[in-house]
């Protein structure tokens, strides 16, 4: 499989000039091919977050290389690296960062009213990610007039409105209870699937999330530890993907 992503060598230092500098990634390798979902996994302060920022062109590394679809993001000036995120990235963050005073359904179409486009001519796409993501009777309601795991739905529904190649998820489903959140985890996964060779970078520090990806990269102080790789993807409960992803954890430490 084509790579969509790569990382080399990646690292970041926060506050080189300080007396306190923090030494957050320390050369990071990872390849994420077209199609896949992948997990970062690690205990918190572990540079999951900072990672994902890198590779959403969000942040630029210290040293090192990121690469996504053959871009290497530190090249790009401040400009092209936000019109590379517009075009080319969709996120989805723990605090949903949805517009309070815009509706549903334009929250959803944000990056099109943006772009000037017309209702007329968002409002089909808006309508199938609502039926979609089970969020159908909805768009005209505003954000605080939903639930928590509605309001992230819309906020998926929004990162993959223009199907970019690639959608972050950062703990998306850190505020919520488990039942939303696996209905966050199945939007998440249907709204990738209507991307054809879209991949999902997911963080979190949650073993049963991060079992719901193909792969599963381990974060420790900075570095990737390893990786899991699911095996019979598809077939598995979740429970056992997330025993086969502990017990490998497991034998990390022995
Ligand atoms: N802007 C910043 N300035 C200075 N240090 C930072 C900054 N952002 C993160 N750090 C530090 O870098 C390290 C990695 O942070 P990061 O947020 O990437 O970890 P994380 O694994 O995502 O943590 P969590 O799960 O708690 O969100 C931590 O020591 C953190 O305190």
């Amino acid at each position: 499989m084509t790579a969509l992503i790569e990382a080399v060598g990646v690292e970041r230092m926060y506050g080189e000039k300080t007396p306190y500098p923090v030494h957050a990634l320390r050369g990071v390798d990872l390849s994420i091919a077209e199609g896949e979902t992948v997990a970062i996994l690690g205990p918190s302060g572990s540079g999951k977050s900072t990672l994902l920022h890198l590779l959403g062109a969000l942040d630029v590394p210290t040293a090192g290389d990121v690469l996504v679809g053959g871009v290497e993001i530190g090249r790009l000036s401040d400009r092209e690296r936000s019109l590379f995120r517009l075009t080319q990235c969709g996120f989805v963050f723990q605090a949903f960062h949805l517009v309070p005073s815009m509706t549903v359904s334009e929250n959803i179409a944000l990056a099109a009213m943006i772009g000037g486009l017309r209702r007329r001519q968002w409002k089909d796409r808006v309508d199938e990610l609502l039926e979609m993501l089970g969020l159908t009777g909805v768009g005209s309601r505003l954000p605080q007039e939903l639930s928590g795991g509605q309001r992230q739905r819309v906020a998926v529904a929004r990162a993959v409105f223009r199907k970019p190649p690639v959608v972050f998820a950062d703990e998306p489903t850190g505020n919520l209870d488990s039942a939303s959140g696996a209905g966050v985890l199945a939007a998440l996964r249907s709204g990738i699937r209507g991307i054809e060779g879209g991949c999902l970078v997911m963080v979190t520090h949650d073993v049963d999330v991060a079992s719901t990806a193909d792969r599963a990269v381990l974060i420790n102080d900075g570095r990737a530890a390893g990786e899991w790789k699911f095996a019979n993807t598809g077939n598995a409960s979740s429970a056992g993907r997330g025993g086969q992803l502990r017990a490998w954890m497991a034998s990390l430490d022995s």
